[in-house]
């Protein structure tokens, strides 16, 4: 079956001027200001001898120096991990109270809420009070691990329905849980019970930027809040990567209406063009543009269960796929003026650039930091302790220590070229509670030099090395890779 997205058709130049790579001018001028207003001034993005863009040091970097702080521009928690861990909509990091966080994880397995049915809850429960927490501990070797994994529950031991709807809603207070602080919980300003915040400038950061659009609840400027939970149903049933997508999209056609009124303010009201104006689209969508991108269903990686045989067939399926997820989509946030940004191939190649350059979005629990304080104390107080908080780690077994999961498109990180022999690495440390992408040096790093961190396990023989590599589309030619061929 031939899938015809009438957009594709209709707006097929502006489509190629916007998926058209930015030159190599335009490429070091945006990450010029991007890094000014960041005062980063240790780093520089531009062309590398073969492979396009690439993030060179403008100082020297030690070993362990921390290279870069990365915010990015869209991520998202993954919907299977929306009960294990309730964190900020924004900026990711965890909030309410230990008790809550437990108290809420318990009590939602015991409603037998399944991960994927999570984000259509619809009940007012996360508004209980607690203080701003800060977190200053020492470094300490953190990359994504098995345990932030959610294991399969094995003898685990229910806690007392009332004890847990009293941790939940702050009626208990678990010992010492006052040494681990969390931002008390700020409600979504749209009035939806799907994002929460862990500040006010965090709420109205998301609504300015994303959230005004896909928010379902009262205050929302999307065309249809049941278009938009419908659409969001598919993505939980389907690939939660369609909400990053449309967030990116939402992103685009929030920053093309404020550059709108700030021309007509320019110009005076009574000269106000209803014409469209594609610069203004072209320059809203410039930091998304910056992105390496090639379409979703021709960059994916062929899945192991599937045949070299159905591969025609399989890149087909998530084609359509995207083009259901689409239909969806646009019956919710529907812009006029933005309607290239609504078309499949558009919409292909956002979800491209998610899987060619994002990372793993992971945030370090404070629920376990808290059970290995309480594990770590000296007797009497810790059996005093434990008498209390035995049966709640009972209660969750192994999934105590389940961290934030998710993924996100980060603008500089993303500019950053493999090697088999990086000079540094993604790589959280203990302070790093929130979804900022943080790269470390690996090794001394001179002013000059590119910095390379690795896409997979280096430590894989080569040509294990290269059939991963080939899922990025490239094969590598680092100078380890060139003394092993
Ligand atoms: C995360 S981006 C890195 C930035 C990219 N060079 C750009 O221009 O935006 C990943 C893409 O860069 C290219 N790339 C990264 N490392 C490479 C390498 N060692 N050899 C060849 N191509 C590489 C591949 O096209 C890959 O899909």
């Amino acid at each position: 079956m031939e899938i015809i997205c009438p957009i594709d058709k209709q707006f097929s130049d502006q489509i190629a001027a916007l998926l058209e790579p930015p030159s190599p001018h335009e490429v070091q001028k945006y990450f010029e200001e991007l890094l000014a207003t960041r005062q980063c001034r240790c780093l520089k993005v531009k062309p590398t001898a073969y492979h396009g863009k690439g993030v060179y040091a403008e100082t020297d970097f030690k070993e362990s120096d921390l290279v870069l702080k990365d915010q990015m521009l869209a991520g998202a928690q993954h919907s299977s991990n929306k009960v294990d861990c309730l964190v900020c909509s924004y900026c990711f990091c965890f909030i309410g109270s230990i008790e809550l966080q437990i108290g809420r994880k318990l009590f939602l397995e015991q409603l037998g809420v399944s991960p994927n049915s999570e984000s259509h809850m619809q009940k007012d429960c996360y508004n209980s009070g607690s203080s701003v927490g800060e977190d200053d501990s020492d470094v300490e070797d953190q990359q994504v691990s098995g345990k932030c994994a959610s294991s399969p529950s094995k003898d685990k031991i229910p806690l007392p329905k009332d004890v847990v709807e009293s941790l939940f809603n702050g009626e208990m207070q678990l010992p010492y849980s006052e040494k681990f602080p969390l931002p008390p919980i700020v409600s979504c300003p749209g009035g939806c019970k799907e994002n929460y915040y862990c500040s006010k400038s965090c709420a109205e950061a998301d609504w300015e930027s994303f959230h005004s659009l896909l928010c379902t609840g009262e205050g929302s400027k999307s065309s249809s809040t049941k278009a938009l939970l419908k659409f969001m149903e598919h993505a939980n049933d389907t690939n939660d990567i369609f909400l990053l997508a449309a967030k990116v999209i939402s992103f685009t056609i929030l920053r093309h209406r404020n550059l709108k009124e700030s021309r007509h303010e320019g110009k005076g009201k009574h000269v106000i063009s209803e014409s469209r104006d594609f610069s203004l689209l072209l320059e809203a969508w410039k930091p998304v543009s910056m992105g390496y991108k090639r379409r979703w269903w021709d960059c994916i990686a062929l899945p192991d269960d599937v045949d070299g045989s159905d591969e025609a067939s399989f890149r087909m399926q998530i084609k359509e796929l995207a083009f259901t997820s689409l239909q969806l989509l646009k019956a919710a946030i529907f812009d006029e003026e933005c309607k290239p940004l609504l078309s499949l191939e558009m919409y292909g190649h956002i979800i491209g650039m998610f899987e060619l350059n994002n990372l793993d979005l992971v945030v370090e629990s404070p629920v376990e930091d808290y059970f290995l304080y309480i594990d770590d104390l000296p007797l009497p107080g810790k059996e005093e302790a434990e008498q209390t908080t035995k049966p709640i780690l009972d209660a969750l077994g192994d999934d105590y220590s389940i961290c934030c999961q998710g993924t996100a498109f980060f603008p500089l990180q993303s500019c950053m070229n493999h090697s088999c022999r990086p000079n540094a690495k993604a790589f959280k440390r203990e302070e790093d509670r929130d979804g900022q992408a943080t790269i470390i040096a690996l090794q001394p790093i001179a002013r000059g030099e590119e910095i390379t961190i690795s896409y997979i396990d280096e430590d894989l023989p080569f040509e294990e090395r290269q059939a991963l590599l080939a899922d990025y589309g490239f094969r590598c030619r680092c100078s380890k890779c060139l003394e092993e061929a």
